[in-house]
């Protein structure tokens, strides 16, 4: 086979300049260190104070042009590239060329030999989805070019051997050591987590980006970007990959310090750890409630103790909440921020804007926190806090953390955020307001938001220019999930990258049996796949003792109440897995009367089964919630 052999040759050659690169990078640093050490000593050496200052200056200069800022180590040793792109240029002088693309650039001297997937103005063809033969227009540098594309394939190279060539038309695949034509479909996500046995989300899937992934991914570089799409379209991945974009294609604008991704929930934040760590280094990935603390101790807001009790929590979170702080702020002069919250929630038109009967019981809540000067805050509290220490700034104030200061601000999960607590969000981005919003609204699952909060910001940002993407291909889920999802949801997904898989239904006559049930299925389920993670879901949180109790002694049940991504069995309710991903779920006893005819039960209910990579099992003694049968 022609294509193995040049294939394997092209990689020898690569491993041989992947190692010239490294000698010549630490030459380099050398050379550039020993100077360094050459003018500290000159410094020592020199008597007068004009000489030590005419080094030091030199010193300084010759520090900013430190090869280590620029001459960065290549990582990516074991997988150097995984696409290459064929073009034959009309310009003579470029004529034939072929392009390596991987997660990190090479130089050979003064050779590119791989192009950063993130370098778009290249890398474009390869995923916008050209064919063979097909004529190209692009732009690089500046400069015009035209041709054809002759070559758009990918390979997979692991612990720097070749082992597979994907072409438009044919599949090379390395197995007990031969090559075979005409090779199985590329690993999913899902099997690469099972075969390396940890289930967080995988770090970098460059070389799978579909066309319409790669536009919202590099889309207008400036402003709002909000990437809508169904459940396992990829939302997150893509608002990681464009924050990892942004941050390459212009570092003097998205400087990783100035960056933050807002995950929902500690879980979710757990989730992605790996793949932030891997495309963004060192920016912060947190919670919304961990950073808005962060945010209020920025602006001077400190000793706060926080509490997850609060009987007017949903109230606080209303959509009308930004006017009556509008308000309040511009009819009240600023004070101890705390006692500026607590005097705010006592006001009469936001007590009866808030609460249609009598909000007496609030209001005097309010009064006695005014009184008591009290420290201990909700965490709705904290966002009302938060919006109001911003907006007790002058305009146009940057706190560092907390208002106008943010180059980049990804949130996950915003249909789940209160108006106020995207209005905070916004605040804190640079006047460019420079953000990647994720949502779908089908996944809006607390249901003490009210759905105004969040369709209100999105009117607002669209008046200032937000663009939308919208992701149409699920990849996460079987079809036939795929199918299920839709009946649940009245929402149709295109399933046509959508591998097969398995939904099954288990009626029992009690939860005894349920119980029983679902632990024969767990068994079998891990034995049959030892590094695989399935999510035993319930909607209530008292269910977990009792399925914890069920499945006692099964091989790899996670303890209860600790959330794990490593192989075997997690019992786990509903409201804790938005975003996440197993490889198989085992639904418990998903009965009408638990998941009702309201939106946020609906939505929770499509949330549940678009968990499941590759299986999904129905266990129930009950009537089935509507949009099951
Ligand atoms: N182009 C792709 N090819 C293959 N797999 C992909 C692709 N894009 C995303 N995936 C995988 O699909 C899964 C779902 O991705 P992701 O979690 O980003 O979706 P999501 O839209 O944020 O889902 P949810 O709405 O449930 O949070 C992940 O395992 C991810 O690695």
């Amino acid at each position: 086979m022609e294509i193995v052999e040049q294939e394997v040759t092209r990689l020898d050659g690569i491993h041989e300049a992947i190692e010239r690169y490294a000698v010549d990078r630490l030459r380099t640093i050398a050379k550039h260190e020993a100077y360094t050490k050459e003018l500290e000593q000159e410094r020592l050496n020199a008597v007068g104070w004009h000489e030590k200052n005419d080094l030091t200056e030199k010193l300084v200069e010759h520090g900013h042009h430190s090869p280590r800022k620029y001459l960065h180590e290549f990582t990516q040793q074991a997988s150097p590239y995984f696409g290459i792109l064929g073009i034959h240029d009309n310009d003579k002088r470029i004529g034939k060329k072929e392009y390596l693309i991987g997660n990190q650039t090479l130089m050979d001297g003064q050779r590119v030999a791989i192009v950063d997937w993130r370098k778009a103005e290249i890398t474009g063809p390869f995923y916008e989805g050209y064919d063979i033969g097909e004529e190209y227009e692009l732009t690089i540098r500046g400069v015009e070019r035209e041709g054809v594309i002759t070559r758009r394939d990918k390979v997979a190279i692991s612990r720097k051997a070749l082992t597979r060539i994907e072409t438009p038309s044919e599949v090379y695949e390395l197995r007990g050591g031969e090559w075979h034509k005409n090779g199985s479909a590329c690993e999913s996500t899902a099997d690469t987590k099972e075969r390396t046995e940890d289930h967080r989300m995988v770090d970098s899937i460059a070389a799978l980006i579909s066309p319409e992934q790669f536009r919202a991914i590099t889309k207008q570089r400036e402003g709002v970007v909000v990437i809508n799409g169904a459940a396992g379209a990829g939302k997150t991945t893509v608002a990681l990959h464009r924050l990892s974009f942004l941050m390459f294609d212009a570092p003097e604008k998205y400087r990783p310090e100035r960056c933050i991704v807002l995950m929902f929930n500690r879980v979710l934040r757990d989730y992605v750890k790996q793949s932030s760590d891997t495309l963004l280094g060192p920016v912060r990935v947190d919670t919304y409630s961990a950073w808005s603390l962060t945010a209020l101790a920025a602006l001077g807001v400190h000793s706060l103790k926080t509490s997850f009790d609060d009987p007017f929590g949903a109230q606080k979170k209303s959509s009308l909440m930004p006017a009556l702080l509008a308000k309040y702020v511009k009819e009240t002069s600023k004070i101890e921020p705390v006692t500026d919250l607590w005097r705010f929630l006592m006001q009469e038109y936001v007590v009866s804007t808030l609460f249609q009967d009598s909000g007496e019981t609030f209001r005097r809540e309010a009064e006695r926190k005014f009184e008591a000067k009290e420290r201990v805050l909700s965490f709705s509290d904290i966002s009302i806090l938060l919006r109001l220490a911003q907006l007790r700034r002058p305009a146009g104030t940057v706190v560092l953390g907390a208002l106008n200061a943010y180059d980049h601000i990804v949130v996950d999960e915003a249909q789940d955020l209160s108006s106020l607590e995207l209005r905070t969000i916004v605040a804190a981005t640079s006047p460019a307001r420079s953000l990647t919003i994720c949502a779908d609204e089908k996944q809006q699952i607390l249901s003490f938001l009210d759905s105004q909060g969040f369709s209100s910001v999105m009117a607002q940002l669209h008046s200032q220019g937000l663009e939308k993407e919208n992701l149409t291909v699920s990849y996460r889920c079987p079809k036939e999930i795929v199918d299920l999802a839709a009946q649940v949801s009245g929402r149709k997904v295109d399933a046509s990258r959508a591998h097969a898989g398995v939904v099954e239904f288990h009626a029992t006559k009690t939860s005894t049996e349920s119980m029983a049930k679902m632990r024969q299925l767990v068994e079998a389920l891990v034995q049959a796949a030892p590094g695989s993670l399935t999510g035993v879901i319930c909607k209530k949180k008292a269910d977990i003792k009792a399925l914890h109790a069920a499945l006692a002694g099964v091989r790899g049940l996670h303890p209860e109440g600790e959330i794990s991504f490593s192989p075997g069995v997690q019992v786990i309710h509903a409201h804790a897995i938005k975003g996440v991903e197993f490889s198989h779920v085992i639904l418990y006893n998903p009965s009408s009367y638990d998941y009702r005819q309201t939106d946020p039960d609906r939505n929770l209910l499509y949330v549940a089964i678009t968990r499941a990579c590759k299986s999904l099992h129905i266990v129930h003694h009950q009537p089935l919630a509507k949009g099951l049968v």
